[in-house]
């Protein structure tokens, strides 16, 4: 396995950033789903201010990490530190305290569905931080601005293009002006326009809020586009890290087939089973 084909390594500042200016810092990190192993010893670090892209396969775990990031799952060994805190030894509170400064947009982070768009993204900021009405609205109104939909505050999400919900939700994410924010796919479902929508918004949001993004994504172009820096994960190891242009340039068969979306080569993209002839020939599936 060529667990040390780090594209970046040896070259340049952008990794030699990304150790000393680091909002998240992984070292070491163990994680397992009964028999399976998803993570097995990796060191990460996502630079402050900067738009850090995590690819690879599906399945190799790429929410999972942003799950570990954010504390809703808790590693089996090494560590997780962000902002200087680290996750593992953080009490609910603290924890509680220090997820308000993290915006998430998952695939599944739906609109509340009997708010309309401006109660959708100020509902954060009422179960969060007191404020009167009045700042309230003007909050809601300038981060709807900046993704485009101030004139459909009061619409409802059922009368939402799938963009513009996503837009919502990107809104919403960032009402409590967080330090960072992660994206899991965020570009999943939508038409080119969108995504060049999208794509536009998560890097404008990252550099006029002094945002820190990590964006989970295997749709290599858009992503390669906004991101500083990339992770290519797979096979529970980091493969490949360093500037879009340090990776796409890796003569590591590994990040070739990623970046070339090859569907054959030394990552396979089978869940572990039983030969297929073997399962046919049984009438029961187990
Ligand atoms: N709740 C769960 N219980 C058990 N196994 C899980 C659970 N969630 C995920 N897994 C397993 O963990 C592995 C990593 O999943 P994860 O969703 O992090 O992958 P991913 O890289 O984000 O995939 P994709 O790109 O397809 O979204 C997968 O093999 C999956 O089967």
């Amino acid at each position: 396995m060529e667990s040390g084909s780090t594209a970046s390594r040896s070259s340049g500042d952008g990794s030699q950033r990304a150790a000393s200016e680091a909002l998240v810092r992984v070292r070491g990190l163990h994680f397992r789903r009964g028999e399976q192993r998803i993570f097995d010893g990796v060191d990460l670090d996502i630079p402050r201010g900067l738009v850090t892209a995590i690819m690879g396969p599906s399945g190799t775990g790429k929410t999972t990490l942003l799950k570990l990031i954010s504390g809703q799952l808790q590693a089996d060994a090494g560590e997780i530190e962000v902002d200087g805190q680290s996750i593992g030894s953080l009490s609910r509170s603290e924890l509680y305290a220090l997820r308000t400064r993290m915006g998430m947009l998952f695939q599944s982070g739906a609109l509340l569905t009997d708010l309309d768009v401006f109660e959708n993204v100020a509902f954060p900021l009422r179960e969060h931080a007191k404020l009167p009405e009045s700042v309230l609205r003007k909050l809601v109104l300038i981060k709807l601005e900046a993704v485009g939909l101030r004139g459909a505050a009061r619409l409802m999400p059922s009368e939402l293009s799938g963009g513009m919900a996503r837009r919502v939700a990107l809104a919403r994410a960032v009402a409590l002006d967080p330090t960072m924010i992660m994206y899991d796919e965020p570009f999943t479902g939508q038409d080119p326009i969108s995504m060049g929508t999208l794509t536009s918004l998560i890097r404008q949001l990252n550099d006029a809020s002094g945002l820190t993004s990590i964006v989970v994504s295997h749709d290599v172009s858009e992503t390669a586009e906004i991101a500083d820096h990339l992770y290519i994960i797979a096979n529970g190891q980091i493969m490949a890290s360093g500037s879009p242009r340090e990776v796409a340039a890796s003569d590591s068969a590994w990040v070739r087939q990623f970046m070339d979306g090859e569907p054959d080569g030394p990552v396979h993209y089978h869940y572990p089973a039983a030969p297929l002839e073997q399962d046919l020939l049984h009438s029961a599936v187990h």
